[in-house]
């Protein structure tokens, strides 16, 4: 029945759900949790929960529970027991790092330790993939699809779930225009749409590139702050335009401009990350103490783009060894680097240390 909606909608209407705080069933053979994202809960909220099992937990990424220094029993995330006396701004203090200094948490944490934990795993994916904070409360049910159907709430089955969580979706292509530009005036925009109802990317197609022939490239991640705001944190802004400038002196190229703010934890995230620096800790650390990765970018995606418009090899502009990587097991092969050293700044010379000694940039 196409009429009732599959798995891949179900999850954008899962992570709307969390944007707007509004909980979310996950069932799986073990059985069935509801689960919130922890930075939209209120009092009224916390209360509806414990009203339904009064041991709510709150399950964060193995990043967050070290920063806390909570015992990780489950890999990559813990299940830390919320107390019985515990508001929701002790709840969003584990979330949040924000006050981690001036008030940090009083433990020990008691963290659950045995049972099941794919459901818990299921729905910090989820938060992530609606670029929220990494940090669910949850509480046990014992009917999930009843309680689905008695509060018409949406409702994932984890099992269904992992293969698209895991994995990037497939893109289509929306439409493709002429944009006569500044640094070429033979300039192109396509506009590319995932099938979940994601971000959408957009390749910028520079003159008309030879198909059977290596293409100078950039994969470009947004960065709201360096590329339309000057920022002087990072070298965002420059690169994009000594990018554009590059093809637009060659006649040919393709940019893609990636919607992965922040490499890929969303602007709201990667603010968070600049207030963490702000408090001394470098552009890495901070991801971790937010509860994420050192990237969360899926470079696939930018493979998927130049072998959708017809590109099977690059001549890539990049000083991040992990996009080569990536770019040839997915089937692009890259016959040149190219760098891309422009932008250092007094303020980002720091962040581009970082890069260089944690993540492996060339320099
Ligand atoms: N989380 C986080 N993201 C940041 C920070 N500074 C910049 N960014 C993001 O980092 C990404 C930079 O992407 P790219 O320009 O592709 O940089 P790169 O991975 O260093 O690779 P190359 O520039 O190709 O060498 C953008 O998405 C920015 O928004 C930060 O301190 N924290
Ligand atoms: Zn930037």
């Amino acid at each position: 029945m196409s009429l009732v909606p599959n798995i891949t909608e179900l999850l954008a209407r899962a992570r709307a759900d969390l944007r707007m705080g509004v909980p979310v069933v996950l069932t799986d053979s073990d059985g069935a949790i509801l689960a919130m994202a922890a930075e939209t809960l209120n009092a009224e909220r916390l209360s509806d929960l414990r009203a339904v099992d009064p041991a709510p937990l709150i399950a964060i990424t193995v990043r967050r529970a070290e920063t806390l220094k909570a015992r990780a029993y489950d890999g990559d995330l813990a299940r830390v027991e919320i107390p019985r006396d515990a508001d929701p701004a002790w709840v969003r203090a584990i979330a949040d790092p924000a006050n981690d200094l001036i008030a940090p948490m009083k433990g020990p944490l008691a963290t659950r330790r045995g049972g099941p934990t794919l459901l818990h795993r299921t729905a910090l994916a989820l938060t992530k993939a609606a670029r929220l904070l990494p940090a669910v409360v949850t509480v046990a049910l014992r009917d999930g699809t009843g309680f689905t159907n008695d509060h018409g709430l949406t409702r994932i089955d984890a099992m269904l779930a992992a293969p698209h969580l895991a994995d990037r979706s497939p893109l289509f292509s929306v439409v493709s225009a002429r944009l006569p530009m500044q640094v070429s005036e033979a300039g192109r925009v396509h506009v590319f749409r995932p099938e979940d109802g994601g971000e959408e990317h957009y390749a910028v197609e520079i003159g008309r590139p030879d198909r059977q022939k290596p293409v100078l490239a950039r994969l470009h991640s947004a960065c709201f702050t360096g590329d339309l705001l000057g920022s002087l944190k990072c070298d965002c802004g420059p690169q994009l335009r000594a990018a554009l400038a590059q093809m637009g002196q060659q006649g040919a190229g393709v940019l893609l401009y990636l919607n992965q703010e922040g490499r890929g934890i969303g602007l709201a995230n990667k603010m968070r990350a600049y207030s963490l620096q702000d408090q001394g800790f470098d552009t890495v650390q901070a991801n971790h103490r937010l509860g994420f990765e050192d990237d969360e970018r899926d470079f696939r995606l930018g493979a998927d783009i130049l072998k959708s418009m017809g590109f099977s090899a690059v001549k890539l502009l990049t000083n991040n060894p992990a996009k080569i990587a990536m770019m040839e097991k997915s089937g692009v092969q890259v016959t040149e680097r190219v760098p891309l050293k422009v932008g250092e700044t007094a303020h980002n010379r720091g962040y581009l240390a970082t890069k260089a000694a944690k993540s492996g940039h060339m320099l």
